[in-house]
């Protein structure tokens, strides 16, 4: 199946409970929730994003014929020593709208622990190592398990209480970014404090400057 990636990039994880680590990401292009236009925006499922993950044009993306040929540019992109601790990130837009077995396949024969940020309005596949799950309020949550699960907050109709019967390792709170990031980091590290189920995410490569 052929992929279309906005764009492959080397960093550290910002977001959850790896951050820091080092990790290739993949941002796939084109999402469920929204189309990316700003246009859009204001009648999106999803209508916060942060991230422009329309086209093919970023640096190190385009359309990959195959799994072998995307993974390969993967491998290209990591910038760590040796072949332990390597890890990608599929990201987008939406990641499950493309990923397959094959893909993940590809990705662990070059050794590559493999973690993925998905909506969870699309079911998952066996064989991802990290499943990260942030789920919309105005759509349908299809996966109900995984490793941690990344609420943006505050968002009215998605209280934090409502996600805590679902079987996830961590639960994490992201302060929502935009106009009030301020005042929704304060009300994230007020609602952590008073909940302790519950621990903050920041987007730490913001605050460092980095992609
Ligand atoms: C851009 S999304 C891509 C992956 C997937 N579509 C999703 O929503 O999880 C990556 C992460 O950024 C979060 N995010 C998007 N916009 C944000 C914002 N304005 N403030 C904080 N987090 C945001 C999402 O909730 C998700 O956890
Ligand atoms: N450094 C860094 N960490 C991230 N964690 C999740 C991201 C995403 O956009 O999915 C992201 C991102 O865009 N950059
Ligand atoms: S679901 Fe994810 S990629 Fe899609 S618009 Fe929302 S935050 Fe952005
Ligand atoms: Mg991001």
């Amino acid at each position: 199946m052929p992929y279309a990636v906005k764009e492959i990039f080397y960093t550290l994880q910002g977001e959850g409970r790896n951050a820091g680590r080092a990790a290739v990401f993949c941002r796939f292009a084109g999402c469920n929730l929204w189309s990316g236009r700003e246009g859009d925006r204001a009648r999106a499922f999803c209508e916060f994003c942060d991230t422009d993950f329309v086209g093919v044009d970023g640096p190190g993306g385009g359309h990959f014929a195959t799994a072998q040929e995307f993974a390969l540019a993967v491998e290209q992109a990591w910038r760590g020593s040796g072949t332990r601790q390597r890890l990608v990130v599929l990201t987008g837009g939406e990641p499950l709208l493309q990923i397959d077995e094959e893909l993940l396949e590809a990705l662990h024969s070059l050794a590559f622990e493999i973690a993925v940020e998905t909506n969870g309005t699309i079911p998952t596949l066996a064989g991802i190592d990290w499943l990260c799950v942030s789920p919309k309020c105005n759509a349908r949550l299809v996966v109900m398990a995984g490793d941690e699960l990344k609420l943006v907050y505050p968002r009215i109709g998605a209280e934090p209480e409502h996600f805590e019967v679902l079987a996830f390792e961590h639960l994490l709170l992201q302060p929502m970014d935009g106009p009030e990031r301020e005042a929704n980091t304060a009300a994230a590290v007020a609602y952590c404090l008073a909940n302790p189920r519950w621990r903050l995410s920041l987007q730490t490569h913001k605050f460092l400057g980095i992609p």
